[in-house]
């Protein structure tokens, strides 16, 4: 008996994942990063920043384009990144929640660009993936009170949940304006949204 082939493409394979694939990424997320450039330019030539959360390695590289050889980019992610990148990022294997303790000594100083694209591993359960995720924001923030210098930027992933409204205040705290932005290329059903800092306090 001969078997049909299967004619529908699995739902995930949607316009943003051919086009990276086209582009040479290896993940769509580039494109939520880009849209957030695109709309408030946190990134700029020569800047240092900081990716947390970056494999497999998307942020890595677009933003590495963005600053140029000028300037660098650093990932931290658990898994390790495979992808080639350029001469001015790197990407080192660890857990946040462990650097953060050292994060001057782990991570270095003097970031003007800290990204938080972080997610934990989602279970299903709202309340507490949306906890978990609310967990990694609150140590990205943590990271950008130590080592974002004075006028940088902060991004930020977090599921939307009951701590996201107090996480935003933090952030408003912090710096001079705050927005919060759902990137078109975020998929519809996702939870999602970006939580953008600009000019650190
Ligand atoms: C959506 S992916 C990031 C995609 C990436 N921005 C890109 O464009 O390629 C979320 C990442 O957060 C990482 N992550 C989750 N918890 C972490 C932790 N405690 N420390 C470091 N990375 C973590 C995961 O391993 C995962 O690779």
């Amino acid at each position: 008996m001969t078997r049909k082939r299967a004619t529908r493409k699995p739902q995930w394979q949607d316009h943003y994942t051919r086009q990276a694939r086209k582009e040479r990424y290896p993940a769509r997320s580039v494109y939520k990063l880009a849209e957030i450039q695109k709309k408030h330019r946190v990134l700029a030539k020569g800047d240092r920043v900081l990716d947390l959360g970056c494999a497999p390695g998307s942020w890595l590289l677009y933003a590495a384009e963005q600053v140029g050889p000028g300037g660098s980019v650093l990932g931290v992610d658990l898994t390790p990144v495979t992808v080639q990148l350029p001469k001015q990022a790197q990407a080192i294997q660890g857990d946040i929640h462990t650097l953060q303790a050292t994060a001057a000594q782990s991570l270095g100083s003097a970031f003007n660009v800290l990204l938080s694209d972080m997610a934990p591993a989602t279970t299903g359960d709202r309340f507490g993936d949306a906890a978990r995720s609310y967990e990694l924001c609150r140590t990205a923030l943590a990271v950008a009170d130590e080592l974002l210098q004075a006028k940088g930027h902060f991004v930020c992933k977090i599921f939307q949940g009951e701590d996201f409204k107090p996480f935003s205040d933090q952030v408003k705290a912090r710096f001079d304006r705050m927005h919060i932005f759902k990137p078109q290329s975020s998929r519809k059903a996702s939870r999602e949204i970006f939580i953008i800092g600009l000019g650190k306090k």
